[in-house]
């Protein structure tokens, strides 16, 4: 496996319909050559479900299988993951955390019309205006690599994407040389010194 990259893994994440894909629709065509990863597409077609949960209505994610498989295309580099849960992956091979903040009026809106039943509606805006998926990653990463982007219309999504691209190039001429796949000491980050978890895949 490839022990440096010599390009950026980007996470774009945040609550359930801020527009992580809506942002990552233009970014992976800005971004050429970047392989885009939307993950609950991936543990789909990739069998990393652990199983259904009948409550919420959604599956559980292997995250042991689901790292597993997708280790080797993150070390490559050069990728954009799409997901609400931002905490899973190894500190060491994460280079920008994007986190997409949507204004509650708006985030009602959007999952309403996908036909959301209230219940699952009102804990996606409890998390979303408690900054849980924020707080995930100012938990999870260096402080430096986590940007909190608004995501309420769609100028704010060109926005997003173009500053997005202006950090990845000035990435790009900060490490020439690439930056190391390796853990490196420091917080852990190595997932089997964290206890088993799954994750809900509860789009
Ligand atoms: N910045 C934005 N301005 C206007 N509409 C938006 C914006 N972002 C997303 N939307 C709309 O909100 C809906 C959900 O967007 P999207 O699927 O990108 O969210 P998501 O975060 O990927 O959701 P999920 O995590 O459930 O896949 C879509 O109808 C999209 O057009």
């Amino acid at each position: 496996m490839e022990s440096r990259r010599y390009g950026p893994n980007i996470i774009v994440t945040g609550t359930p319909g801020c527009g992580k894909s809506s942002t990552c629709e233009l970014l992976k065509d800005e971004l050429k050559g970047y392989k885009y990863y939307n993950i609950s597409d991936f543990a789909k077609d990739n069998d990393c479900f652990e199983g259904y949960d009948e409550g919420r209505k959604s599956h559980i994610v292997d995250e042991d299988k689901l790292l597993d498989t997708l280790e080797p295309l993150m070390r490559q580099g050069n990728s954009i993951i799409d997901w609400h849960v931002n905490d899973v992956f190894p500190e060491r091979l994460i280079d920008l955390v994007v986190v997409l903040r949507c204004d509650n009026s708006k985030l009602y809106s959007r999952l309403h019309a996908r036909g959301y039943h209230d219940s699952k509606i009102e804990e996606n805006l409890d998390a979303e205006i408690m900054g849980v998926v924020k707080q995930d990653a100012v938990d999870s990463y260096e402080p430096h690599i986590v940007v909190e982007l608004q995501s309420d219309t769609k100028q704010d999504i060109v926005s997003n994407v173009a500053r997005i691209i202006a950090w990845e190039k000035m990435w790009l001429e900060q490490h020439p040389d690439g930056v190391t796949n390796e853990y490196q000491g420091g917080r852990s980050d190595d997932e089997d010194d964290e206890e088993n978890e799954d994750y809900e895949d509860d789009e």
